[in-house]
């Protein structure tokens, strides 16, 4: 579904040159939840503008379903840290925004975005504006958002950085339940290890910068997962510690 090919990204600045990524080539499969992990300012943001078509590439394509990748597509679904809905609008008119540019009618558009706000649990809240809905909340409307116009990869920039860790793990459920319904393929940026392994099939460990792929681990943990226990299990741990001693090594080795 996604292939990232050989992908570079310099930044060009007044006094010097930045490069943020070299030579990432990645693979995801159709369906596939990919989580990618690294040290702090190691080109993971990077790497998702690049997907997303927000962003070039100074080297390497990214290929979406065949199809190689030129500006922005409703093909590629973007979440990031700050949900940035519509103050003035409540949240069925917030979520159902992106089938409203497409024309689709105010029934057909109400009737999916319900179905969706009923998944991640905000029934009753359509009516809410932002300012009434808590940060987990505001959150999932920002989800299901996206995941209204059905693209066929979504992005999530460390989508629950700033809640709470009951909230994380609450919205991690529902963000796996979403998943299984839909067969959306996703990739997943996030610091917290534990989220990382919970969520992926494959975790990507990126190296210090400039980021290249360091290490690619399966994860064998059968679905469907209870993100409330697994952490109990011996293979989350003997993966947790693999993968915490190679993000150690990284973090030691860089100079950022
Ligand atoms: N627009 C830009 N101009 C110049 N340098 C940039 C720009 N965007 C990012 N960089 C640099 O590229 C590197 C990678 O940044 P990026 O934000 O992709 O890292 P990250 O892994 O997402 O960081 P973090 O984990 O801290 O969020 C950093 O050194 C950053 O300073």
């Amino acid at each position: 579904m996604l292939r990232i090919n050989d992908v570079s990204k310099r930044f060009v600045g007044r006094d010097k040159i930045t490069t943020a990524i070299e030579g990432v080539t990645l693979d995801v499969a159709a369906g596939e939840f990919i989580t990618l992990v690294g040290p702090s300012g190691c080109g993971k943001s990077t790497i998702l503008n690049i997907i997303s078509g927000l962003m070039p590439a100074t080297e390497g394509e990214t290929i979406v379903d065949g199809k190689i990748l030129r500006g922005v597509t409703r093909d590629v679904g973007y979440v990031t840290q700050q949900p940035n809905l519509m103050p003035w609008r409540n949240l069925i008119d917030n979520v159902s925004f992106p089938l409203e540019i497409d024309g689709v009618s105010r029934p057909e558009r109400y009737r999916r975005a319900r179905e969706l706000i009923r998944l991640v649990g905000l029934e009753g809240f359509e009516g809410a504006y932002p300012n009434e809905l808590s940060g987990g909340m505001r959150q999932r409307a920002n989800i299901v958002r996206t995941m209204i116009y059905e693209p066929k990869v979504i992005l999530m920039d460390e989508p629950f950085g700033p809640l709470d860790a009951q909230t994380r793990v609450v919205l991690q459920d529902l963000l796996l339940n979403l998943w299984t319904r839909t067969g959306v393929t996703i990739v997943f940026i996030t610091h917290d290890l534990q989220e990382a392994i919970g969520l992926g099939d494959r975790v990507v460990l990126l190296s210090a910068r400039p980021g290249r792929v360091a290490r690619i681990e399966q994860v064998p943990l059968p679905r469907p997962r209870d993100v409330f226990k697994m952490h109990d299990s011996r293979e989350f741990r003997e993966l947790y510690d693999r993968l915490w001693l190679e993000l150690e090594r990284q973090v030691k080795g860089s100079h950022v």
